[in-house]
Protein backbone atom coordinates (compact mmCIF):
# COMPACT_ATOMS: atom_id res chain seq x y z
CA UNK A 1 0.00 0.00 0.00
CA UNK A 2 1.76 3.13 -0.84
CA UNK A 3 1.48 5.99 2.14
CA UNK A 4 -1.47 8.56 1.67
CA UNK A 5 -0.18 11.84 0.72
CA UNK A 6 -4.35 13.23 2.45
CA UNK A 7 -6.04 11.64 5.25
CA UNK A 8 -10.05 12.45 5.51
CA UNK A 9 -11.04 12.86 9.24
CA UNK A 10 -14.79 12.46 10.57
CA UNK A 11 -15.83 13.36 13.77
CA UNK A 12 -18.71 12.16 15.70
CA UNK A 13 -19.57 13.96 18.82
CA UNK A 14 -18.71 17.80 19.41
CA UNK A 15 -19.48 18.46 23.54
CA UNK A 16 -16.33 19.41 25.96
CA UNK A 17 -13.94 17.00 24.02
CA UNK A 18 -14.96 16.85 20.59
CA UNK A 19 -14.23 20.53 20.92
CA UNK A 20 -10.84 20.39 22.60
CA UNK A 21 -10.16 17.87 19.27
CA UNK A 22 -11.17 20.49 17.18
CA UNK A 23 -8.68 22.93 18.37
CA UNK A 24 -6.62 20.37 18.66
CA UNK A 25 -6.78 19.29 15.33
CA UNK A 26 -6.48 22.79 13.59
CA UNK A 27 -3.25 23.12 15.22
CA UNK A 28 -1.96 19.59 14.04
CA UNK A 29 -3.04 20.51 10.38
CA UNK A 30 -1.25 23.57 10.57
CA UNK A 31 1.78 22.69 12.20
CA UNK A 32 2.06 18.82 9.94
CA UNK A 33 1.18 19.53 6.06
CA UNK A 34 1.78 16.08 5.09
CA UNK A 35 -0.21 14.46 4.83
CA UNK A 36 -2.89 17.13 4.42
CA UNK A 37 -5.73 16.45 7.05
CA UNK A 38 -9.45 17.16 5.64
CA UNK A 39 -12.42 17.19 8.19
CA UNK A 40 -14.94 15.78 6.20
CA UNK A 41 -17.52 14.88 8.36
CA UNK A 42 -18.81 16.17 11.88
CA UNK A 43 -21.82 15.14 13.47
CA UNK A 44 -24.07 15.24 16.84
CA UNK A 45 -27.20 13.79 17.34
CA UNK A 46 -29.18 16.08 15.60
CA UNK A 47 -26.64 17.94 13.57
CA UNK A 48 -23.94 17.21 10.87
CA UNK A 49 -22.08 19.08 8.27
CA UNK A 50 -20.78 17.15 5.38
CA UNK A 51 -20.21 18.48 1.62
CA UNK A 52 -21.00 16.27 -1.61
CA UNK A 53 -17.51 14.43 -2.97
CA UNK A 54 -16.13 14.63 0.88
CA UNK A 55 -14.89 18.22 0.30
CA UNK A 56 -13.51 19.45 3.29
CA UNK A 57 -15.31 21.50 6.23
CA UNK A 58 -13.24 24.95 7.23
CA UNK A 59 -11.66 23.27 10.90
CA UNK A 60 -11.85 26.41 12.43
CA UNK A 61 -15.38 27.33 12.27
CA UNK A 62 -16.61 23.56 11.85
CA UNK A 63 -18.29 24.24 15.36
CA UNK A 64 -20.20 27.65 14.38
CA UNK A 65 -21.13 25.41 11.09
CA UNK A 66 -22.41 22.77 12.77
CA UNK A 67 -24.82 24.70 14.76
CA UNK A 68 -26.11 26.66 12.02
CA UNK A 69 -26.63 23.68 10.00
CA UNK A 70 -29.87 22.09 8.97
CA UNK A 71 -28.04 18.49 7.79
CA UNK A 72 -29.30 15.42 10.19
CA UNK A 73 -26.21 12.86 10.50
CA UNK A 74 -26.35 9.92 8.44
CA UNK A 75 -28.22 6.99 10.30
CA UNK A 76 -25.10 5.18 12.08
CA UNK A 77 -25.01 1.98 9.64
CA UNK A 78 -25.23 4.64 6.93
CA UNK A 79 -22.22 6.11 8.34
CA UNK A 80 -19.96 3.22 7.39
CA UNK A 81 -21.45 3.23 4.12
CA UNK A 82 -20.79 6.70 3.41
CA UNK A 83 -17.36 7.07 4.75
CA UNK A 84 -16.14 3.95 3.32
CA UNK A 85 -17.13 5.88 -0.47
CA UNK A 86 -13.85 8.29 0.96
CA UNK A 87 -11.29 8.59 -2.00
CA UNK A 88 -8.73 8.97 0.63
CA UNK A 89 -7.73 6.80 3.95
CA UNK A 90 -10.35 7.68 6.48
CA UNK A 91 -10.03 8.27 10.12
CA UNK A 92 -12.95 8.07 12.70
CA UNK A 93 -12.79 9.90 15.70
CA UNK A 94 -15.62 9.11 18.47
CA UNK A 95 -15.95 11.53 21.13
CA UNK A 96 -19.39 10.49 22.16
CA UNK A 97 -20.13 7.94 25.18
CA UNK A 98 -22.62 6.37 22.89
CA UNK A 99 -22.52 2.25 22.95
CA UNK A 100 -24.29 2.53 19.73
CA UNK A 101 -21.32 4.08 17.79
CA UNK A 102 -19.37 1.71 20.27
CA UNK A 103 -21.14 -1.02 18.65
CA UNK A 104 -19.96 -0.32 14.81
CA UNK A 105 -16.35 -0.57 15.02
CA UNK A 106 -16.12 -3.86 13.95
CA UNK A 107 -18.05 -2.64 10.85
CA UNK A 108 -16.05 0.63 10.69
CA UNK A 109 -13.10 -1.04 11.07
CA UNK A 110 -13.45 -4.01 8.26
CA UNK A 111 -14.05 -0.94 5.40
CA UNK A 112 -10.98 -0.09 6.38
CA UNK A 113 -11.75 2.74 8.20
CA UNK A 114 -9.39 3.22 11.45
CA UNK A 115 -11.14 4.41 14.37
CA UNK A 116 -9.57 6.72 17.60
CA UNK A 117 -11.74 7.65 20.63
CA UNK A 118 -11.60 8.57 24.19
CA UNK A 119 -15.58 6.16 24.47
CA UNK A 120 -14.94 3.23 26.79
CA UNK A 121 -18.23 1.81 25.87
CA UNK A 122 -16.87 -0.96 22.86
CA UNK A 123 -13.80 -1.76 24.95
CA UNK A 124 -15.26 -2.38 28.69
CA UNK A 125 -19.17 -3.78 26.69
CA UNK A 126 -18.96 -7.28 26.11
CA UNK A 127 -15.87 -9.35 26.07
CA UNK A 128 -17.31 -10.58 22.03
CA UNK A 129 -17.11 -7.01 20.87
CA UNK A 130 -13.88 -6.77 22.39
CA UNK A 131 -12.59 -9.51 20.46
CA UNK A 132 -14.56 -8.14 16.88
CA UNK A 133 -12.97 -4.76 17.53
CA UNK A 134 -9.19 -6.73 17.47
CA UNK A 135 -9.75 -9.34 14.53
CA UNK A 136 -11.82 -6.62 12.12
CA UNK A 137 -8.51 -4.71 12.75
CA UNK A 138 -5.70 -7.18 11.84
CA UNK A 139 -7.81 -8.54 8.86
CA UNK A 140 -8.42 -5.33 7.32
CA UNK A 141 -5.16 -3.36 8.48
CA UNK A 142 -7.05 -0.36 9.57
CA UNK A 143 -5.95 0.74 13.55
CA UNK A 144 -7.69 1.03 16.68
CA UNK A 145 -6.69 3.35 19.56
CA UNK A 146 -8.46 4.49 22.73
CA UNK A 147 -5.54 6.44 25.22
CA UNK A 148 -8.48 8.48 26.64
CA UNK A 149 -10.33 5.68 27.59
CA UNK A 150 -8.47 5.28 30.63
CA UNK A 151 -6.61 8.13 32.26
CA UNK A 152 -7.56 10.53 29.42
CA UNK A 153 -4.91 11.28 28.18
CA UNK A 154 -2.48 10.33 30.66
CA UNK A 155 -0.38 7.39 29.17
CA UNK A 156 -1.44 4.60 30.82
CA UNK A 157 -2.84 2.19 28.11
CA UNK A 158 0.75 2.82 26.09
CA UNK A 159 2.86 1.75 29.20
CA UNK A 160 0.58 -1.32 29.92
CA UNK A 161 1.32 -2.28 26.32
CA UNK A 162 4.60 -1.46 26.22
CA UNK A 163 5.51 -2.97 29.86
CA UNK A 164 3.57 -6.17 28.06
CA UNK A 165 5.31 -6.28 24.77
CA UNK A 166 8.56 -6.16 26.08
CA UNK A 167 8.10 -8.93 27.93
CA UNK A 168 7.79 -7.95 31.59
CA UNK A 169 4.66 -9.71 33.81
CA UNK A 170 2.37 -6.95 35.26
CA UNK A 171 0.97 -8.38 38.38
CA UNK A 172 -1.14 -5.54 40.19
CA UNK A 173 -2.84 -2.50 38.67
CA UNK A 174 -3.75 -0.29 41.42
CA UNK A 175 -4.73 3.61 42.10
CA UNK A 176 -6.96 6.26 41.27
CA UNK A 177 -8.97 5.93 37.76
CA UNK A 178 -11.40 8.71 38.16
CA UNK A 179 -10.78 12.34 37.42
CA UNK A 180 -14.31 13.19 38.55
CA UNK A 181 -13.53 10.91 42.13
CA UNK A 182 -10.69 12.40 42.62
CA UNK A 183 -11.95 15.54 42.52
CA UNK A 184 -15.15 15.16 44.55
CA UNK A 185 -12.81 13.78 47.16
CA UNK A 186 -9.81 15.63 47.50
CA UNK A 187 -12.23 19.00 48.09
CA UNK A 188 -14.91 17.15 49.99
CA UNK A 189 -12.52 15.14 52.13
CA UNK A 190 -9.23 17.28 51.82
CA UNK A 191 -6.34 15.96 53.81
CA UNK A 192 -6.28 19.33 55.61
CA UNK A 193 -9.01 22.14 56.13
CA UNK A 194 -13.09 21.62 55.73
CA UNK A 195 -14.16 20.37 52.70
CA UNK A 196 -17.00 21.21 50.64
CA UNK A 197 -20.46 19.62 50.56
CA UNK A 198 -21.03 16.63 48.78
CA UNK A 199 -23.23 17.92 46.31
CA UNK A 200 -22.08 21.47 45.35
CA UNK A 201 -18.60 19.43 44.37
CA UNK A 202 -20.40 16.62 42.15
CA UNK A 203 -22.08 20.19 40.38
CA UNK A 204 -18.47 21.66 40.15
CA UNK A 205 -17.49 18.80 39.01
CA UNK A 206 -19.83 18.47 36.12
CA UNK A 207 -19.52 22.04 34.83
CA UNK A 208 -15.73 21.45 35.01
CA UNK A 209 -15.89 18.90 32.35
CA UNK A 210 -14.90 16.32 34.31
CA UNK A 211 -17.77 13.86 34.59
CA UNK A 212 -19.60 11.24 32.12
CA UNK A 213 -22.53 12.91 30.46
CA UNK A 214 -24.63 11.23 33.00
CA UNK A 215 -22.89 12.00 36.26
CA UNK A 216 -24.76 8.83 37.91
CA UNK A 217 -22.11 6.71 35.25
CA UNK A 218 -19.53 8.33 37.54
CA UNK A 219 -20.81 8.24 41.17
CA UNK A 220 -22.07 4.33 40.14
CA UNK A 221 -18.74 3.04 40.18
CA UNK A 222 -19.53 1.97 36.63
CA UNK A 223 -16.99 4.03 35.08
CA UNK A 224 -13.97 3.13 37.14
CA UNK A 225 -15.40 -0.56 36.38
CA UNK A 226 -15.16 -0.24 32.82
CA UNK A 227 -11.16 1.76 33.12
CA UNK A 228 -10.46 -1.56 35.11
CA UNK A 229 -12.12 -3.94 32.53
CA UNK A 230 -9.85 -2.21 29.61
CA UNK A 231 -6.88 -2.64 31.84
CA UNK A 232 -7.60 -5.94 33.12
CA UNK A 233 -7.85 -7.40 29.27
CA UNK A 234 -5.01 -5.72 28.21
CA UNK A 235 -3.10 -7.67 31.11
CA UNK A 236 -4.63 -10.85 29.68
CA UNK A 237 -7.74 -11.45 32.15
CA UNK A 238 -10.78 -12.11 29.81
CA UNK A 239 -13.24 -10.00 31.90
CA UNK A 240 -16.81 -10.34 30.76
CA UNK A 241 -18.32 -6.79 31.77
CA UNK A 242 -17.33 -3.99 33.84
CA UNK A 243 -20.13 -5.70 35.99
CA UNK A 244 -18.42 -9.12 36.58
CA UNK A 245 -16.79 -7.76 39.66
CA UNK A 246 -17.68 -5.99 42.47
CA UNK A 247 -18.29 -2.24 42.45
CA UNK A 248 -19.34 -0.15 45.25
CA UNK A 249 -21.98 2.44 44.07
CA UNK A 250 -21.97 5.93 46.21
CA UNK A 251 -25.67 6.71 44.72
CA UNK A 252 -27.85 7.13 47.53
CA UNK A 253 -30.57 4.08 47.42
CA UNK A 254 -33.56 6.51 47.75
CA UNK A 255 -32.10 8.15 44.37
CA UNK A 256 -31.48 4.83 42.52
CA UNK A 257 -35.42 5.15 40.56
CA UNK A 258 -34.57 9.11 39.53
CA UNK A 259 -35.49 9.14 35.50
CA UNK A 260 -32.81 11.65 34.45
CA UNK A 261 -29.39 13.15 35.56
CA UNK A 262 -31.09 16.14 36.17
CA UNK A 263 -33.09 14.89 38.51
CA UNK A 264 -30.88 12.97 40.41
CA UNK A 265 -28.69 16.74 40.93
CA UNK A 266 -31.70 18.56 41.69
CA UNK A 267 -32.57 15.81 45.10
CA UNK A 268 -28.67 15.02 45.94
CA UNK A 269 -28.65 18.06 48.40
CA UNK A 270 -31.03 15.65 50.61
CA UNK A 271 -28.81 13.11 50.79
CA UNK A 272 -25.45 15.12 51.49
CA UNK A 273 -25.29 13.50 55.36
CA UNK A 274 -24.82 10.23 53.95
CA UNK A 275 -21.23 10.84 52.59
CA UNK A 276 -20.71 13.32 55.41
CA UNK A 277 -20.98 9.80 58.16
CA UNK A 278 -18.45 7.93 55.38
CA UNK A 279 -16.07 10.95 55.90
CA UNK A 280 -16.81 11.08 59.66
CA UNK A 281 -15.35 7.32 60.31
CA UNK A 282 -12.54 7.37 58.13
CA UNK A 283 -11.60 10.86 60.08
CA UNK A 284 -12.29 9.06 63.70
CA UNK A 285 -9.67 6.42 62.84
CA UNK A 286 -7.16 9.33 61.37
CA UNK A 287 -7.46 8.55 57.97
CA UNK A 288 -9.32 10.29 54.58
CA UNK A 289 -11.64 8.00 52.34
CA UNK A 290 -10.97 8.02 48.04
CA UNK A 291 -12.09 5.86 45.47
CA UNK A 292 -9.74 3.36 44.13
CA UNK A 293 -9.75 0.10 42.30
CA UNK A 294 -7.13 -2.41 41.28
CA UNK A 295 -6.72 -5.55 39.43
CA UNK A 296 -4.68 -8.57 40.87
CA UNK A 297 -3.52 -10.51 37.57
CA UNK A 298 -2.74 -13.42 39.72
CA UNK A 299 -5.62 -14.25 41.31
CA UNK A 300 -8.04 -12.50 38.11
CA UNK A 301 -9.27 -10.40 41.04
CA UNK A 302 -10.93 -7.11 40.31
CA UNK A 303 -12.51 -4.72 42.55
CA UNK A 304 -13.50 -1.59 42.84
CA UNK A 305 -14.69 1.47 45.88
CA UNK A 306 -13.87 3.46 48.61
CA UNK A 307 -11.15 2.77 51.13
CA UNK A 308 -9.51 4.73 53.73
CA UNK A 309 -5.54 6.24 53.66
CA UNK A 310 -3.44 8.06 56.14
CA UNK A 311 -2.95 11.65 54.89
CA UNK A 312 0.88 11.15 53.72
CA UNK A 313 -0.22 8.51 51.19
CA UNK A 314 0.28 9.33 47.66
CA UNK A 315 -3.47 8.81 47.18
CA UNK A 316 -4.44 10.72 49.80
CA UNK A 317 -2.04 13.62 48.54
CA UNK A 318 -3.69 13.66 45.06
CA UNK A 319 -5.13 17.23 43.84
CA UNK A 320 -7.34 18.60 41.57
CA UNK A 321 -8.70 15.66 39.07
CA UNK A 322 -5.38 13.83 39.46
CA UNK A 323 -5.44 10.33 38.35
CA UNK A 324 -2.24 8.14 40.00
CA UNK A 325 -1.90 4.61 38.43
CA UNK A 326 0.44 2.24 39.95
CA UNK A 327 1.56 -0.50 38.00
CA UNK A 328 3.56 -3.55 39.79
CA UNK A 329 5.67 -5.87 37.54
CA UNK A 330 8.37 -8.54 38.18
CA UNK A 331 11.18 -5.88 36.16
CA UNK A 332 9.86 -2.79 38.23
CA UNK A 333 9.78 -5.29 41.86
CA UNK A 334 8.43 -3.54 44.77
CA UNK A 335 8.46 -0.08 43.69
CA UNK A 336 5.65 0.47 41.05
CA UNK A 337 5.79 2.18 37.80
CA UNK A 338 3.91 5.32 38.14
CA UNK A 339 1.44 7.28 35.74
CA UNK A 340 -0.08 10.64 37.51
CA UNK A 341 -1.54 13.62 36.58
CA UNK A 342 -4.67 15.12 35.25
CA UNK A 343 -7.04 11.99 34.66
CA UNK A 344 -10.57 14.33 33.31
CA UNK A 345 -10.82 17.83 31.32
CA UNK A 346 -11.86 18.37 27.80
CA UNK A 347 -7.98 19.53 26.82
CA UNK A 348 -6.09 16.65 28.38
CA UNK A 349 -8.68 13.68 26.91
CA UNK A 350 -8.39 15.77 23.51
CA UNK A 351 -4.75 15.01 23.79
CA UNK A 352 -4.82 11.54 24.01
CA UNK A 353 -7.18 11.64 21.10
CA UNK A 354 -5.07 13.57 18.96
CA UNK A 355 -1.80 11.39 20.21
CA UNK A 356 -3.80 8.56 18.87
CA UNK A 357 -4.57 10.05 15.64
CA UNK A 358 -0.59 10.64 15.18
CA UNK A 359 -0.29 7.34 15.90
CA UNK A 360 -2.72 6.14 13.23
CA UNK A 361 -1.12 9.16 10.73
CA UNK A 362 2.74 7.44 11.10
CA UNK A 363 1.09 4.23 9.76
CA UNK A 364 -0.61 5.14 6.87
CA UNK A 365 0.81 7.62 5.18
N1 LIG B 1 -14.71 14.66 29.83
C1 LIG B 1 -13.64 13.99 30.20
O1 LIG B 1 -12.85 14.45 31.03
C2 LIG B 1 -13.35 12.68 29.60
C3 LIG B 1 -14.21 12.09 28.71
N2 LIG B 1 -13.94 10.88 28.18
C4 LIG B 1 -14.88 10.33 27.23
O2 LIG B 1 -14.99 11.23 26.12
C5 LIG B 1 -16.28 11.09 25.53
C6 LIG B 1 -16.90 12.46 25.36
O3 LIG B 1 -17.04 13.07 26.62
P1 LIG B 1 -17.56 14.59 26.73
O4 LIG B 1 -17.08 15.37 25.57
O5 LIG B 1 -17.23 15.02 28.09
O6 LIG B 1 -19.16 14.38 26.58
P2 LIG B 1 -20.25 15.45 26.13
O7 LIG B 1 -21.55 15.01 26.70
O8 LIG B 1 -19.76 16.84 26.41
O9 LIG B 1 -20.32 15.31 24.52
C7 LIG B 1 -20.81 14.16 23.89
C8 LIG B 1 -21.04 14.48 22.42
O10 LIG B 1 -21.40 13.28 21.75
C9 LIG B 1 -22.59 13.52 20.97
N3 LIG B 1 -23.32 12.27 20.85
C10 LIG B 1 -23.80 11.47 21.84
N4 LIG B 1 -24.41 10.39 21.31
C11 LIG B 1 -24.30 10.52 19.96
C12 LIG B 1 -24.72 9.72 18.84
N5 LIG B 1 -25.38 8.57 19.03
N6 LIG B 1 -24.43 10.16 17.60
C13 LIG B 1 -23.78 11.34 17.41
N7 LIG B 1 -23.36 12.12 18.41
C14 LIG B 1 -23.61 11.72 19.66
C15 LIG B 1 -23.33 14.57 21.74
O11 LIG B 1 -24.24 15.22 20.89
P3 LIG B 1 -25.73 15.63 21.43
O12 LIG B 1 -25.49 16.68 22.44
O13 LIG B 1 -26.43 16.08 20.19
O14 LIG B 1 -26.28 14.35 22.00
C16 LIG B 1 -22.17 15.48 22.16
O15 LIG B 1 -21.81 16.34 21.08
C17 LIG B 1 -17.06 10.14 26.46
O16 LIG B 1 -17.00 8.83 25.94
C18 LIG B 1 -16.28 10.20 27.77
O17 LIG B 1 -16.39 9.03 28.54
C19 LIG B 1 -12.81 10.17 28.47
C20 LIG B 1 -11.89 10.69 29.33
C21 LIG B 1 -12.10 11.97 30.00
N1 LIG C 1 -15.84 10.90 33.89
C1 LIG C 1 -14.52 10.41 33.72
C2 LIG C 1 -13.92 11.06 32.52
C3 LIG C 1 -12.71 10.38 32.08
O1 LIG C 1 -12.70 9.18 31.77
C4 LIG C 1 -13.66 10.73 34.93
O2 LIG C 1 -14.12 11.51 35.75
O3 LIG C 1 -12.57 10.18 35.05
NA1 LIG D 1 -4.86 7.51 28.93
Amino acid sequence: MSPASQVNIAVIGAGGVGKCFLSQLQGLAARKPSPKLNLVYIATSRKAVYNDNFAPIDVGSAIDTLASSSKTPHALPATVDYLSGSPHPVVLVDNTSSQDVADLYPSFLRKGISVVTPNKKAFSGSYKLWQEIFSAASSSGAKVYHESSVGAGLPVISTLNELIDTGDKVTKIEGVFSGTMSFLFNSFAPVAGQGGKWSAEVKKAQSLGYTEPDPRDDLNGLDVARKLTILARIAGIPVESPESFPVQSLIPKELESCSSGDEFLKKLPEFDSQMEEVKAEAEKAGKVVRFVGSIDVGSKSVKVGLEKFDASHPIAALQGSDNIINFYTERYGSNPLIVQGAGAGGDVTAMGVTGDLLKVLRQIS
